[in-house]
């Protein structure tokens, strides 16, 4: 299915960090309508979980990982999708009846969509049919008072599906509900829990009209025109592949740090300091990778001090754990904030070359060094400088940060 211009349809599914936009999409590829779909998913860190978590029957899934779609891998994202015409054309690919771009939790989507509506070549290939924001009702109040990513991921919506209703206070859900049909009015909204969501209808919202949302939305997207312009007046033509954004004037990368005790540490400072209303430098990404299996009691501990003394600044952790019980089928860890949902056995790990251990943490003002020293006293040999699991379940006053 293309639309009537013989243009391939694109959705973006968008929402801030661990609303729900995976669980979305998961299972709306599970939709025989999705059959021939094309997904881009987009992660921060430059250890990716998304891909070994996305159930799909299709295989053309494209892994946009270690930046983010808004800014440092925008360049990629025109690069990808420019690619899928180019396959098409060559009879390399088949037809597409859709292609769904998951944004990361931070992402400003209107530079998502300028990429779509706004670019030259694949404005004529391409139409944007609708973006579909997923909002959580346990933190979407207090996410829209911090973050203006939220806003705008709500703002610029065409439909708004509601998630993690039944954890959420009754009372909160009412002022959210007030609070996003301010934001945006006219939006479809619908409950995450219902069947409906999980087809492929819900991605066909038809041709997107920024005039029937809030003011501000047919601005933000005239600004990025205008950047988008005004970059290329000025003749600055990055090198998409190396992921840097034209308006990103600070990306600070840093590489895999093996350390002493075996244990494996990638991270990525999410450092971007070119727009206020891009990401807060106050907000850093980073991976930890562990070689062995770990006791499910050393996890569950581990998990508890943490989200008990940070949840807050805890905005996402993501993890696929080997377990000492049962270390071939990993465990799947999502933290959102303070809330941890159950986690999932998977059956068998999706690369059986690889067995260890990932956690992806996004943090707000929590120093990557406490989690890592946290993490290592219980998983890792103690050492002179460092507070071991002993001291740690003896004695709460010596976890480094933690609050009484
Ligand atoms: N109870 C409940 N849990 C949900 C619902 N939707 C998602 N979750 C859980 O929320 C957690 C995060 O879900 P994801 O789908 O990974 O969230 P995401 O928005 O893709 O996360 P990021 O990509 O990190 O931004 C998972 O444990 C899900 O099972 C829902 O409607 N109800």
């Amino acid at each position: 299915m293309s639309d009537s211009n013989g243009r391939i349809p694109v959705s973006i599914i968008t929402g801030f960090l661990g609303a729900g936009k995976s669980t979305l999409l998961n299972r709306i590829l599970k939709d025989p309508a999705m059959k021939d779909a094309a997904v881009i998913i987009n992660e921060f860190g430059e250890v990716g979980i998304d891909h070994m978590l996305v159930e799909a029957s299709n295989d053309s899934i494209v892994e946009l990982a270690d930046g983010c779609l808004c800014c440092t891998v925008r360049g990629e994202l025109v690069d990808t999708l420019a690619e899928l015409i180019d396959g098409i054309q060559t009879g390399r690919l088949k037809r597409l009846s859709r292609v769904v771009i998951e944004t990361t939790g931070l992402a400003d989507p209107a530079p998502v969509m300028q990429s779509v509506i706004g670019h030259p070549a694949l404005a004529q290939s391409f139409d944007l049919d609708g973006v579909v924001t997923v909002v959580d009702m346990v933190h979407g109040l207090s996410t829209l008072d911090t973050y203006p990513e939220a806003v705008r991921q709500v703002a610029v919506a065409d439909r708004l599906v509601l998630t993690k209703a039944s954890l959420a206070d009754p009372a909160a859900r009412e002022a959210l509900l007030e609070r996003l049909r301010m934001l945006n009015p006219l939006s479809e909204m619908t409950d995450g829990d219902t069947a409906e969501v999980g087809t492929a209808a819900i991605l066909a919202n038809g041709l997107y009209d920024p005039t029937s949302k809030i003011a501000d939305v047919d601005r933000w997207l005239k600004d990025e025109a205008r950047a988008d312009h005004d970059h290329h007046h000025h003749g600055h033509d990055h090198d998409h592949h190396h992921a840097h954004d034209p308006h990103c004037e600070q990306c600070d990368h840093e590489g895999h740090t093996p350390d002493r005790d075996g244990h494996h540490h990638e991270h990525h400072h999410h450092d971007h300091g070119h727009d206020v209303n891009r990401h807060d430098d106050r907000i850093r990404s980073y991976s930890i990778v562990h070689d062995r299996p770990i006791e499910p009691m050393a996890l569950d501990m581990f998990i508890d001090i943490l989200r008990s003394s940070q949840g807050e600044k805890l905005l996402r952790m993501k993890a696929v754990v080997a377990l000492t019980d049962r270390p071939n089928q990993p465990l799947v860890l999502h933290g959102v904030q303070s809330v941890f949902h159950p986690p999932v056995r998977l059956p068998a790990w999706p690369d059986p070359e690889d067995r260890r251990t990932r956690l992806v943490l996004i943090t707000r003002d929590l120093d990557e060094s406490y989690v890592r020293e946290l993490f290592d006293a219980f998983t890792g040999r103690p050492q002179i400088d460092r507070p071991d699991r002993l001291a740690l379940e003896d004695n709460p006053l010596a976890i480094p940060g933690m609050k009484m």
